[in-house]
C-alpha cells in the first residue's frame, strides 16, 4: 500500500465532501435530483415562511449578479399582484435553481436552499448519506492521535451536518470538530484557507486539506496549507502534470501520522 506521511506540523485535517469523503454519484444521482424534482412543490408549500423568503431574497441577489452570464435566469421582485404573479415568481425561482444546478454552481444562495430542502428528507429517514468505507475508521484514528478534523465543503454547513448526522454509518457528527462553507469564501480562493486557519486558531501550515479538485488544492497550497488530492471512483480524471505535482491518495488509510502507533 502507498503511504503518505503527514508532516509533523499538521494538527488539523480539513476535508472536502463530494469526491473526497462521499461518492460524487451520491451527490449527482441522489441529492441533486431530489432538489430538481421537489423544488417547485417545496416553494409552493413554504413560500410564506421567513426562511423560504430569505432563501428567495438571496437567490434574487445572486440572479442580479449573474445577469451578464449566458442563459442566466432573472428572478423578478415581488409586486404582490395576485396568484398569477406568485406562480410566475415561483417558476422563475425554479428555473433559476435548475439553471444554476445545470452548471453545478456553488453559490451560497443555491447551497442554502438545497440544505433547507434536504432537511426534511434526512430527518424523516428518507435519505442517508454515503461515505467511502475508509472514511469513518480513519477519522476515528486521526482523532485518537490528537488531530482535529474539520469540513470545508461548498454544501452549506446545515447540509454538511445533515449528511454527517444521518449517514449509512449512523450519526457521525461527533467526529467533526467544525464546519466551513462558502460563507467563509470560495474554495478556489486562497484567502478562504487563511480565514479558516484564523477561525480555527492555527497557522495555515498546521492544516492538511484533502480534496478531489486540483483548483481547490492549488488555492490552499498558495495559502501555505498542506494538500493531498483524493482519487476516488467516479472523480474527474487528473492530467499527467497534476498526477506528478500533487501527493495523491486513493483511501484515507494511506495517510500515515507520525504520532500514530
Ligand atoms: C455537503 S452538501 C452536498 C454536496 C454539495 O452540495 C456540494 O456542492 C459538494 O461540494 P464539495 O465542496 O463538498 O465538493
Ligand atoms: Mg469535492
Amino acid at each position: 500500500m502507498v503511504v503518505l506521511s503527514v508532516p509533523a506540523e499538521v494538527t488539523v485535517i480539513l476535508l472536502d465532501i463530494e469526491g473526497t469523503t462521499t461518492p460524487i454519484a451520491f451527490v449527482k444521482d441522489i441529492l441533486f435530483p431530489y432538489i430538481e424534482e421537489n423544488v417547485k412543490e417545496y416553494l409552493q408549500t413554504h413560500w410564506e415562511e421567513e426562511e423560504c423568503q430569505q432563501d428567495v431574497s438571496l437567490l434574487r441577489k445572486q440572479a442580479e449578479e449573474d445577469a451578464h452570464l449566458d442563459g442566466a435566469v432573472p428572478i423578478p421582485a415581488a409586486s404582490g399582484n395576485g396568484v398569477d404573479d406568485l406562480q410566475q415568481m415561483i417558476q422563475a425561482v425554479v428555473d433559476n435553481v435548475c439553471w444554476q444546478m445545470s452548471l453545478d454552481r456553488k453559490t451560497t444562495a443555491l447551497k442554502q436552499l438545497q440544505g433547507h430542502m434536504w432537511r426534511a428528507a434526512f430527518t424523516a429517514g428518507r435519505m442517508k448519506a454515503e461515505f467511502f468505507a475508509d472514511v469513518v475508521p480513519a477519522v476515528r484514528k486521526w482523532r485518537e492521535a490528537g488531530m482535529k478534523v474539520y469540513i470545508y465543503s461548498s454544501g452549506s454547513v446545515e447540509a454538511q451536518k445533515l449528511l454527517f448526522g444521518h449517514s449509512t454509518e449512523g450519526d457521525i457528527l461527533e467526529l467533526v470538530d467544525g464546519h466551513f462553507d462558502t460563507k467563509i469564501g470560495r474554495k478556489v480562493e486562497s484567502e478562504s484557507y487563511r480565514k479558516i486557519a484564523d477561525s480555527i486558531g492555527c497557522s495555515t501550515n498546521n492544516i492538511l486539506f484533502l480534496t478531489d479538485v486540483t483548483r481547490e488544492a492549488s488555492a490552499a497550497e498558495e495559502a501555505d496549507v498542506h494538500v493531498a488530492v483524493v482519487v476516488r471512483p467516479g472523480n474527474a480524471g487528473l492530467t499527467d502534470d497534476e498526477k506528478t505535482y500533487y501527493s495523491l491518495i486513493t483511501s484515507f488509510s494511506e495517510l500515515y501520522l507520525p504520532s500514530s502507533p
